[in-house]
C-alpha cells in the first residue's frame, strides 16, 4: 500500500537514478486485439451456434447417465495445418453416422500446448511455427477453424491454458481438458469454474489423483479472480462454478491407470472425497507410454471394463492424426509431412477408424445381448 501510494515520488527517484523497479525482465509489449475485435474478425455463425449449444448438453447427459453412449474425444495432438485439421474432421463427420448409436464423437482441436520444458506451444502461441509469436493471427486462426469443425456438425474439444484464451473461444467449445501439468494450478481451477462447457481434469503428471480431485472439487464451487472483459478490460470476474467437471485419467509416474484395478481405486477415491465423477480414460500420454500404437489395446481393455459392467466410464481420448506418427519442425516449412503431428505421436486414420468400429460393434452387442 505505501509503495502504491508513493508511485509518483518513486517514478522521480527512479528517473533520478537512472533505473527502475518494474519490467527488468521484459523486453517488450505489443497490442493484442481484444476477444470482441477477434470475434468481429471470425463471428460465431447460426449453424455453429447450435451445434455447440446441441454437443454440450449432449456431453453434459453422458457425464450423468443419462445418455449411455460413449464419448470419444479423438484428433490430432496439436493443430498446426487447418487444411489438414479439416480433412479429419470430414473423415471423423462420416464414420460418426455409423458409429453414433453407441458413440459421441468429439473432435480433439488443440491449439495450446503445455510443455513439460520448453518447445512449440501451439498454434496460437506461434502460428507461423518460426518464433515470431503472432497470437493475434493464431487466435484468430483457431476461432476460423472451430467455427467451420462445429458448422460440419462436429463437436470441439480443446486444452483450456491461457486464463485468456476462453474469452476469445468459449462460444466454440464444448469440452475443455485442464492438462496434467495445470490441474494443481489455482489459476486453471478458477478459470474451470467459469467455463461455458464440462471440464475434465486430467491426473497429475506424477500419476496420482488428489490434485485432480481436488481440482474437480474447486471447479465447481464459485470464484472470483482477476481475468479480461470482452472489450479487454481487466476485469474482477465472479464465477458460478462448473457443475460437469469431471475427472480424466491419463497415467503417470512411470504407470498407466487405465486398467480395472486403477479405474476402481478411482472411484473409490472420488467417492472418499464425497465427489460423484464419472471418469474419462485418456488412451494416450502416460496410459500408452506415449506409443501410439498401444493406444487401441487401451480402448479396447475400457470397452472390456464397459462391456463387463463398469458404469463408471464414460469417456475415452485418443491422440490420432491423418497419418501416424510425429515430426519435427523443420526450419523450411514446406517439408513438413502433410497430417503428422508436430507434437506427440499420434495413430493415423485407419487404425482409428478401425478402433472405432470394433469399438462401436462391441457396444452394440453389449445393447443388443441386454447387459
Ligand atoms: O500432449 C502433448 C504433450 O504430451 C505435452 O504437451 C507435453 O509435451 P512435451 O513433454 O513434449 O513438452
Ligand atoms: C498435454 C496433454 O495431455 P496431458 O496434460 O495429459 O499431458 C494433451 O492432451 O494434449
Amino acid at each position: 500500500m505505501w509503495l502504491f501510494m508513493q508511485t509518483p515520488k518513486l517514478n522521480e527517484v527512479k528517473q533520478q537514478a537512472g533505473f527502475s523497479l518494474e519490467d527488468i525482465n521484459i523486453e517488450g509489449f505489443a497490442p493484442m486485439p481484444s476477444p470482441a475485435e477477434i470475434k468481429k474478425m471470425a463471428p460465431l455463425t447460426e449453424a455453429a451456434a447450435e451445434n455447440v449449444n446441441k454437443s454440450r448438453n449432449q456431453i453434459k447427459q453422458i457425464l450423468t447417465g443419462e445418455d449411455n453412449r460413449l464419448m470419444v474425444i479423438t484428433g490430432p495432438c496439436s493443430i498446426h495445418d487447418p487444411k489438414a485439421a479439416l480433412d479429419y474432421a470430414q473423415r471423423l463427420a462420416e464414420l460418426s453416422e455409423h458409429i453414433s448409436e453407441t458413440i459421441f464423437p468429439v473432435m480433439r482441436v488443440y491449439f495450446e500446448k503445455p510443455r513439460t520444458v520448453v518447445g512449440w506451444k501451439g498454434d496460437i502461441n506461434d502460428p507461423d511455427m518460426n518464433n515470431s509469436f503472432n497470437m493475434a493471427k493464431g487466435m484468430l486462426k483457431a476461432r476460423e477453424l472451430m467455427i467451420k469443425i462445429n458448422e460440419m456438425g462436429l463437436a470441439v474439444a480443446t486444452e483450456a491454458l491461457d486464463p485468456f484464451g476462453p474469452q476469445y473461444l468459449g462460444e466454440l467449445v464444448s469440452w475443455y481438458a485442464i492438462g496434467a501439468r495445470t490441474t494443481e494450478s489455482q489459476t486453471h481451477r478458477e478459470m474451470a469454474s467459469g467455463l461455458s462447457a464440462p471440464v475434465g481434469f486430467k491426473n497429475g503428471t506424477d500419476g496420482l489423483l488428489d490434485s485432480s480431485i481436488n481440482a474437480v472439487k474447486a471447479s465447481r464451487q464459485s470464484h472470483y479472480f482477476l481475468g479480461i472483459y470482452e472489450n479487454g478490460q481487466s476485469s474482477i470476474i465472479k464465477t458460478k462454478g462448473n457443475r460437469y467437471s469431471h475427472l480424466v485419467l491419463r497415467g503417470g509416474g512411470g504407470r498407466p491407470n487405465f486398467d480395472t484395478v486403477s479405474v476402481m481405486l478411482a472411484e473409490k477415491a472420488l467417492k472418499d472425497a464425497g465427489v460423484d465423477s464419472r471418469i474419462v480414460v485418456d488412451c494416450s500420454h502416460a496410459n500408452s507410454m506415449k506409443n501410439p500404437d498401444l493406444q487401441p489395446f487401451v480402448l479396447n481393455d475400457c470397452i472390456t471394463q464397459i462391456v463387463n459392467g463398469n458404469k463408471s466410464i464414460c469417456g475415452v481420448m485418443l491422440e490420432s492424426n491423418i497419418n501416424a506418427g510425429n515430426q519435427k519442425i523443420p526450419a523450411d516449412l514446406s517439408q513438413l509431412k502433410y497430417g503428422v503431428s508436430v507434437t506427440d505421436a499420434c495413430i493415423d486414420w485407419e487404425t482409428t477408424e478401425h478402433a472405432l468400429r470394433m469399438t462401436n460393434r462391441r457396444l452394440l452387442d453389449k445393447k443388443l445381448n441386454g447387459e
